[in-house]
């Protein structure tokens, strides 16, 4: 059953976080239930930075941060996945059982949906398996079913791909893909090109801590209106 609250849309209103004398963000940008948005950008264009302040987990230095209009930092309806996922010292289904209980998900339903999860995301049979013995693309899976385990509205993900091969690159988007279509808006940052093309519904393009371009996927890779973007998709070095 789905919670009441919503934390879409996720907004940032002169969102500032600083390290020293240095900005390394500064955005205004809201997010809304739909296709994909994929972030794009060297490394350090604070990429990771726009993601942990999205999910609440780093303070603004100033402006505001609101999901669904509310803008207490309690994780209701969104959940992050990070490049590499820490998983417990249990099996992939212990893992989900635990956040299954963590979301405060009665424990009657706990083995539907552990059974529910592990199918959507392809590891049924490995449900009995410690989850540090998985490989690194079964853990990123099973990093996502635990994700799902909110039953989230927002999905933000963080370089789900970066250390995998094509064949596990490939299940991972293709989850990606059919999460978004269950209604999940899923913000994901990525180095691939070919991936943001494959999934985005919009993309965008930092540098320096801040929005270089925002455009649909089609715009931005068929007509991008800066230099930069020009650039980056030309495969040139923005520094
Ligand atoms: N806690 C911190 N203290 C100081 N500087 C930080 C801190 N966190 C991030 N930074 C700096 O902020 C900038 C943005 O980092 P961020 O990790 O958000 O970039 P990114 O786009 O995700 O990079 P990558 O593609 O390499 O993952 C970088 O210059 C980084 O060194």
């Amino acid at each position: 059953m789905r919670a009441p609250v919503s934390d879409l849309p996720l907004m940032l209103a002169g969102a500032k976080v600083r390290a020293g004398d240095t900005t390394i963000l500064d955005v205004d940008l809201t997010f809304n239930a739909g296709a994909p948005t994929i972030l794009i950008g060297p490394n350090g264009s604070g990429k990771t930075t726009l993601l942990r302040v999205a999910m609440g987990l780093i303070p603004l230095d100033s402006g505001r941060v609101t999901w669904g209009g509310r803008d207490i930092a309690q994780p209701d309806r969104r959940a992050i996945v990070f490049q590499r996922p820490v998983m417990l010292r249990r099996s992939a289904a212990g893992n989900l059982r635990y956040a299954l209980a963590a979301a405060g998900v009665p424990r009657g339903q706990h083995a539907a949906r552990i059974a529910d999860l592990l199918a959507l995301v392809g590891l049924d049979a490995l449900a009995d398996r410690p989850a540090r013995r998985l490989s690194g693309g079964e853990q990123q899976r099973l990093a996502l079913a635990r994700a799902l385990a909110r039953d989230p509205d927002l999905l933000l993900l963080d370089e789900p791909t970066a250390s995998l091969d094509p064949a596990a690159t490939k299940q991972i988007e293709d989850l990606v893909a059919a999460i978004a279509a269950r209604g999940v808006k899923v913000v994901m940052s990525t180095h691939d090109l070919g991936q943001a093309r494959r999934l985005a519904g919009d993309i965008i393009l930092m540098h320096r801590g801040r929005v270089v371009e925002r455009a649909s996927a089609q715009d931005f890779f068929t007509a991008p209106k800066t230099n930069e973007a020009h650039r980056f998709i030309a495969g040139e070095l923005l520094v």
